[in-house]
């Protein structure tokens, strides 16, 4: 996955969703901390469509437990050969224990994307343009979820992602929530590499997504 133009990722804690979501995405996100037992999984896999594996921590959230487990089992995934991507919390990196998945996944070829979530606020423009710094100090992609709370939220997420996108630099951008639900439809017309939605509404993985077949809909329409 090079993340070159947008990829729609649909994310699923059941990889057997893969064959629902293949008529719409371009990639699983594997919700690995969601899934009864994500290794097994992803060596039972025989989707069409490529992996982004994310095991996300619960102080991130996620479901998996801080641990080495945790760290651990993300390095194995990027051993399966369907996996394309990983996605490691930024924070995880300044803590050190991420900092070994990203060296892995560097010398299998493996696309990372570094994520930063913010469920309080949308920050202000100077603290999202650092956070995102930091992020592509290490990943492909610098990925940053806010949570809008108003339409100037989005607005400054939205023309943080066009300053960064004219820069030559791969970021994702999303505000979560109701108020920033748009955002997934129109952050990528300003360069956003990455959506995520699920297959269901009712199985979504962050507030305010929506389901795949209409961001699909949507992303296409404003192409
Ligand atoms: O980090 C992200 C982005 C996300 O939180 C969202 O807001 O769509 C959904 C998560 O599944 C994914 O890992």
């Amino acid at each position: 996955m090079d993340f070159d133009s947008f990829v729609l990722a649909a994310s699923l804690s059941d990889l057997g969703g893969e064959r629902a979501a293949r008529e719409h995405a371009d990639a699983v996100e594997f919700r690995m901390d969601l899934a009864a037992d994500p290794l097994a999984a992803l060596d039972g896999y025989d989707g069409e469509l490529p992996i982004l594996a994310t095991n996300r921590v619960e102080w991130e959230g996620g479901e998996a437990a801080d641990d080495d487990a945790r760290v651990d089992a993300l390095r194995e995934a990027i051993e399966h050969p369907r996996v394309e991507a990983v996605d490691v919390e930024l924070a995880a990196i300044a803590a050190g224990d991420g900092v070994g998945v990203v060296e892995r996944a560097r010398e299998r070829d493996v696309a990372v994307v570094v994520s930063v979530h913010d469920f309080e606020e949308t920050p202000a423009r100077a603290e999202m343009s650092r956070l995102l710094g930091q992020a592509l100090e290490f990943g492909d992609v610098g990925k940053l979820a806010v949570t809008a709370e108003s339409r100037a939220d989005v607005l400054r997420l939205l023309a943080l992602t066009h300053a960064q996108t004219e820069a030559g630099r791969r970021v994702a951008t999303m505000a979560m929530g109701e108020a920033g639900r748009h955002s997934r439809a129109v952050a990528p017309v300003y360069g956003s590499r990455i959506g995520y939605a699920p297959v269901a509404p009712a199985d979504a993985t962050a507030p305010g997504q929506y389901d795949l077949a209409t961001l699909r809909g949507l992303v296409e329409a404003l192409e």
